[in-house]
């Protein structure tokens, strides 16, 4: 796919290629005449995120592509938030499809290995991509919807949630939830605030608690997703759901968007850099190292 976008980057960037794709993502870029140099974002093809753009609808489907489980590295993250930044750019369109393209998994969720026998500061750096991931798709100006064709648990989940509506495909192995304390960790507050909006508080509390992961019918019933379809329907009846919301008058529609979200993005907003500390300090912790280890030669040894 041919992406066109020209963003001006500050020239001592240009050393260090990591941190211009990341500084272009997360919009830390010199404003124009800054004395940049201007580079044009189709050099850097992306690899752990698919675009297929259909301007005649007005749509593009999103597909994450980070085998095997799709789990949220840095690296997927930051290019999930350049693509959707081009997206929101691209006045050719109004809504996008959010999927994977890894068979059987949506998203694992956060990578545990990001989270695991690593500096604070690598920390600080996963946790600020993760925030600004989130706070991109809460606030997305596009209609978002989740065609979810496999396992969503965590950070997978989390994605979903920030979508106006969510798709998922009736196969009974594709679970769903918040089960972050299944591994011995915590929900932050913006992961419970995202789910209680979606599915209500009692609901949400007994769901965090227990660390649920629901099977499509469940999460149907719960609310935690809006319609379950054959594995093959997914995709089309998100586009087909996509159209719907897309006949209401853009601007009407992100105002009552932002209208209904921003006040739980604003107190992520207001506390950015104390949950970041809050995060460095709690992953850093011995037992909790201790215990994402013993989660992931769980899941290795399930192979063996
Ligand atoms: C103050 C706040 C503090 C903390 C908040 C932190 C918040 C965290 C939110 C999260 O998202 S934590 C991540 C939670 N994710 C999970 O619990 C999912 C774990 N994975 C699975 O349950 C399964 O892998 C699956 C159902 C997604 C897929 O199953 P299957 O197809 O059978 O694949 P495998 O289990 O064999 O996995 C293949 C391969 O991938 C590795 N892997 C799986 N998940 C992750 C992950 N999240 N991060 C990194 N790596 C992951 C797994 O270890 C296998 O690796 P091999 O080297 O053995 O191939």
């Amino acid at each position: 796919m041919a992406l066109t976008a020209v963003i001006r980057v500050p020239s001592r960037a240009l050393l260090r290629p990591w941190a211009r794709l990341r500084d272009a993502a997360l919009g830390w870029i010199e404003p124009a005449g800054g004395g940049g140099v201007e580079v044009s974002a189709q050099r850097f093809a992306s690899q752990k995120v698919l675009v297929e753009p259909d301007p005649a609808a007005g749509v593009a489907v999103m597909k994450f592509k980070n085998p095997p489980v799709n789990s949220l590295s840095l690296e997927l993250l930051t290019e999930l938030v350049i693509s959707l930044e081009k997206l929101e750019n691209d006045k050719t369109v109004r809504g996008v499809v959010l999927t994977s393209d890894c068979p059987g998994i949506f998203s694992a969720g956060l990578d545990l290995t990001e989270m695991c026998g690593r500096n604070p500061a690598h920390y600080a750096e996963y946790w600020k991509a993760v925030q600004e991931m989130w706070l991109r798709l809460y606030l997305s100006n596009l209609v978002l919807v989740a065609a979810i064709n496999g396992a969503s648990p965590a950070g997978g989940c989390l994605i979903a949630l920030t979508c106006d509506y969510r798709v998922m495909a009736d196969n009974p192995k594709y679970c769903i939830g918040l089960n972050e304390t299944l591994l011995g960790i915590v929900a932050p507050f913006w992961f419970k605030d995202n789910l209680v909006n979606t599915i209500g508080h009692r609901a949400s509390e007994r769901a965090l608690q227990l660390g649920l992961l629901f099977p499509p019918t469940e999460a149907l019933q719960v609310g935690m997703v809006d319609k379950v379809v054959p594995k093959d329907q997914v995709q089309s009846t998100a586009l087909s759901v996509l159209a719907q919301w897309m006949a209401i008058p853009d601007h009407a529609r992100q105002l009552t968007k932002n209208m209904m979200r921003k006040p739980t993005a604003d107190r992520l907003l207001k506390q950015r850099d104390a949950d970041i500390q809050n995060f460095v300090s709690f992953i850093s912790r011995d037992s909790i190292q201790k215990s994402l280890q013993m989660y992931l030669e769980k899941l290795k040894q399930k192979k063996g």
